[in-house]
């Protein structure tokens, strides 16, 4: 499946210099959907997990719809503020500023295998925050997927120098 033809580019946005990746496109196309949601889960057959977490917003989508195919339990990875339990949090950096993602302290047990979905990875930098978050929670992100990796922005890297698994359905070059 050619990932590819289903997620609309849209130059400029939010800011000059940007190519947006858009996968509200591929979502909405019944084809498109089970296509991406099938190879995530293909991407994974065998391996052992416990969980699947997912990257608000788009890795709900897609991070739900994997985690009931491979029969395993979904944590949400959330902004700030969101979760009405006790939470812990992490900070990482934006262009401009910083943001925090939170989870549930008691949403994983100790020594549970995860992974993690999200539609990109650009920076690594989001997805590099939630692999802190469930490493300070006891568990272990051993893989980590996408539907689109910004190849020139060294998120992969990021995220293989802790040991953690990238995998991505596509991969654009630049921004
Ligand atoms: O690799 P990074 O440089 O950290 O960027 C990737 C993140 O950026 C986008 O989310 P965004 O923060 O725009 O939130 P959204 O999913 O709610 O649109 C994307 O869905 C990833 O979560
Ligand atoms: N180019 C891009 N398109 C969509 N989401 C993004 N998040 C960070 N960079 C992005």
């Amino acid at each position: 499946m050619d990932v590819k033809q289903f997620i609309r580019t849209i130059p400029d946005y939010p800011k000059e210099g940007i190519f947006f990746r858009d996968i509200t496109t591929l979502l909405g196309d019944a084809e498109g959907f089970r296509s991406a949601v099938d190879a995530l889960v293909q991407l994974h057959k065998g391996a052992k997990f416990d969980k699947v977490a997912g990257i608000e917003a788009h890795g709900f989508i897609l991070g739900g719809a994997v985690a009931h195919q491979l029969g395993l339990g979904f944590v949400p990875v959330r902004k700030k503020g969101k979760l009405p339990w006790t939470t812990i949090g992490q900070e990482y950096d934006l262009e401009y500023g910083t943001d925090t993602v939170e989870i549930h302290s008691d949403a994983i047990s100790a020594g549970d295998r995860i992974l993690l979905i999200d539609d990109l990875i650009a920076t690594g930098g989001t997805a590099e925050a939630a692999v802190k978050l469930f490493a300070r929670a006891g568990g272990n992100v051993l893989a980590a997927s996408f539907v689109i990796e910004l190849s020139e922005l060294g998120g992969r890297q990021r995220l293989e120098a802790l040991d953690i698994e990238v995998l991505s359905l596509c991969a654009y070059e630049g921004h």
